[in-house]
Order: structure tokens, then sequence, then C-alpha cells
């Protein structure tokens, strides 16, 4: 486990942010008291197991700033705790590169370190496009936002970047410059905005100073800020992309909440029936084969009733992973509710349904599942539709049909409408 090191003379201060981030990250925690103590720490530990640390810049017994240049000469990524902020301890701060500073005595504190060192686990994630033909004014924004532990990719032609983030859907945040061979930054933001809305994607304008039309300009085009290149300052550069950061990780969180079943992590029906619509339109007329299928555990119920309700969601995890697993990127498996699940498979015609889906149910009912102190196998009972209707509807609802004449007749099978073929 990946650890943060704090390192602060007030041991109640030290145990107090070290609950939040136990209970808030996935990561662990050393605390040291004294610069000695975080020196001999740094000497044992690992520090490719060190996430960052969190350092007061006045320690009693070292001089200011001892504590930071400590650590950042070990190149940990650096937070640091201070009483009170003055301009020059700023810049200087900024100059040093650190992630961050936090006022000690402001009671959101322990809530403003813990979203730091929640966004810089993100980060590496996050993927920022920089758009400038000056290789020397990309470098600086470069330089600023690998401090954070953003992933960056830089070009110099905004064609190249409108191609590049067209196709990468994974881009968060594109920050371009105004003048540019070819199309300009305004144009670019414009093309840009007509794929992604600004829930999807975030666009910084940038410009050189005296251009005082350029930030209207900008965001009349779509994007959502603006900053002029040689005056603004780290801290607000930091805040700004963090911030639009923040929200689009937030937008992308609620949309998959809404999306996904909370249990299982897989589609939930309503998304079902949005993916599936416009592709299923285009199977038809393609008049290509579909095979959907309605899968339900048998005798689930029993299940929660001997094991528990959580061994019960542990059955539904792991059916869920099989049934995933099992499908290519072109299909869809959701959770319809309860212990039902519904596949959508593309390109399958009934002569392979059969024999898929039969192997399918016999790797359920082969699989040995753990859950608590127990160990557990279930069968499922599938119905198949292969038979291609214009309405998904009634598609599904013949496989739906199918299922309870699986469950009718013995469970632990596969009813494909054609053949019954019984697993006993
Ligand atoms: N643990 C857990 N149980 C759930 C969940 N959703 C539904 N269930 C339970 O699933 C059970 C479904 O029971 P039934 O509809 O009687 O079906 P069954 O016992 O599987 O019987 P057959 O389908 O006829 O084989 C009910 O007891 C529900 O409470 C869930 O999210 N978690």
């Amino acid at each position: 486990m990946k650890k943060i090191i704090i390192v602060d003379d007030s041991k109640f201060f030290c145990a107090l942010i070290e609950k939040q981030i136990i209970d808030n990250t996935p990561f662990g925690v050393v605390t040291c008291n004294s610069l000695d103590e975080a020196r001999i720490i740094l000497s044992r530990i690992d520090k490719n197991t060190i996430h960052a640390c969190l350092v007061s810049y006045r320690l009693r017994e070292s001089n200011d700033g001892e504590s930071v240049d400590l650590f950042r000469k070990h190149k940990v990524p650096t937070m640091v705790l201070i009483s009170d902020i003055t301009a020059k301890l700023r810049t200087h701060f900024w100059r040093l590169k650190i992630i961050d500073y936090f006022i000690k005595n402001d009671k959101h504190v322990a809530h403003e370190i813990v979203e730091t060192i929640k966004r810089l686990d993100r980060n590496p994630n996050n993927k920022i496009v920089i758009v400038d033909d000056s290789k020397t004014s990309a470098k600086v924004l470069e330089s600023l936002l690998q401090v954070h532990q953003y992933q960056l990719i830089h070009f110099t032609s905004p064609k190249d970047a409108f191609d590049y983030v067209k196709y990468h859907q994974d881009v968060k945040m594109v920050i371009t410059d105004f003048h540019m061979p070819g199309m300009d930054g305004c144009e670019l933001t414009r093309k840009l905005r007509r794929i992604y809305s600004k829930q999807e994607l975030a666009i910084l304008g940038v410009s050189g100073a005296g251009q005082s039309l350029m930030a209207a300009t900008f965001l009349k085009h779509g994007a959502d800020d603006f900053i002029i290149k040689q005056s603004f300052l780290a801290e607000e550069f930091y805040l700004r992309v963090n911030s639009y950061m923040d929200r689009l990780n937030t937008y992308q969180e609620l949309a998959t909440a809404a999306s996904n079943d909370y249990l299982t992590g897989i589609p939930n029906r309503r998304h079902f029936f949005d993916v599936t619509d416009t592709m299923h339109d285009s199977m038809v007329r393609q008049n290509a084969a579909v095979t959907c299928a309605m899968i339900d555990i048998d005798k689930f119920k029993d299940v929660n009733d001997s094991y528990g309700h959580t061994v019960g969601d542990a059955v539904l995890r792991e059916v869920a992973k099989i049934l995933k697993k099992s499908v290519r990127k072109s299909d869809i498996v959701a959770r319809f509710g309860g212990e039902e699940f519904c596949m959508y498979m593309t390109g399958m015609p009934a002569e392979h349904a059969n024999m898929y889906f039969e192997k399918l149910r016999q790797k359920i009912s082969e699989t040995i599942i753990r859950a608590e102190d127990y160990t557990l196998q279930v069968t499922v009972s599938i119905g198949i539709n292969s038979t291609l209707e214009r309405d998904l509807g009634s598609m599904i609802e013949e496989a739906d049909r199918r299922l309870y004449q699986a469950k009718e007749s013995g469970r632990n099978r596969v009813i494909t409408g054609r053949v019954a073929q019984s697993a006993n």
C-alpha cells in the first residue's frame, strides 16, 4: 500500500490528519514529529511506496523550509503546511514546485488535504492536451501540470490536436494557444465543441498579454476559461485546471452511477436500452445476426435465505463478472433487476447461440463462489431468441418467455424456442 508521510511537531494534528487520510483514501500514513525522524524514515523507506508527503514548513529545532527542501531533494511530491501565508512565501512555494500549501488552522484543512491526495491519485488518468506551436510556451504549462501528475500530450499543430481529441474520448481537457498556423485556437475550440459538450471536455484558451478581446472571443466559441500567458500565477492556474477537472470527474461519476448498476457495475436496464436502441436499428437495416438472451439465477431466494443478503450480493457480482467476461466489446450485458440479466449479442446467429449459451450455463454452474466464510455454487436458466425483429422489445419479450419455460421445465437449462436442451 502506498503511503503519505506527514511531518509536523503536533502529535494531535498528525493523528487528526492521519485518520482522515485512512478513512477517505486508499493510502497508508507514516507520521514523523521532527525533521530528524523524517530523515530516518526517508533513509529506510522504499521511495516507490511514497505517494506524497505533507510537511510543516516550520518545525521546532530546524530552519524554516528545511523540511520541504529535504523531501524535494528526494523528489517526493510535496504538500506544505503553514500557519499563515505571505506574498513572498507564496512565490517561493510555486518556485519550489510544491503541489499545494495548506493553512493549518483553517477549519476545512483536513478535507482539502484529503481532496488533494485523491486528485493526485486520479491525475495520471486525467489526460490533458496542450496545443501550442511554440515548444517553449508549451514547456511552461507542461512543467506546471507535471507537478500535479496529469497525463500530458503536446501538439504543435491544431489540426493534429483536433484529429487526436476527436478519436480519443478519454481526453478531459484541451489547453490551446490562439495564434497558430492553419487554424487559430478559437476555431479549434469551436470545432471541438461541435463534438464534445462542457460535461465531456474542458477547454482553456491561452494567449499573450494585451489581447483584451481574446477572452470574450474564446468564451464565445465555447471555451470554459481563458488565461493570459505571461501574467498568470501558478496558483491561479492550478486552481482553475483542478476545479474544471474535478467538475468533469464529478459529471462522469454521476453519469456512470446513472447508467450502471450500483451492485455489479454493469449497465442497468435503462442504459441497456439507451445503447441498444440505435445499435439494433442498424442491425435490422443490415439484416445482421443478433441474439438476445434473458438469464436468471435459479432459486436465488434460497441463497439469500440460507446464507444472507451479503452472500446473495456476492453471487450477483460473480455471475455478472462471468457474463461480462464472456462477451465481446460490441455485445451488451445488463442487470435488468433482481437476479435477472439480459444480453444483446451482435453477429451471433441461431446456430451458434445455443452452443454459446450452453457453455455459459455450464461455466456458471461449475464456478465455486466464495463469500464470507461460505463456498457455494449456483445455476442459471436462460431463454434465447435469435429471430431478428424490428422491435427489440418484442425480441427480448420472446427470450423472456423462453426463460420462463426453462424455469418451468426444471431450471439450469437453455431454451432457444426451437430445441429445449436439458442439462440434467
Ligand atoms: N442479495 C440480493 N438479493 C436480491 C437482490 N435483488 C433481488 N433479490 C432477491 O432475489 C430473490 C428472487 O426470488 P424469486 O423471484 O422468488 O426467484 P428465485 O428464488 O430465484 O426462484 P426462480 O427464479 O424461480 O428459480 C428475492 O428473494 C429477492 O429479495 C439484490 O440486489 N441482492
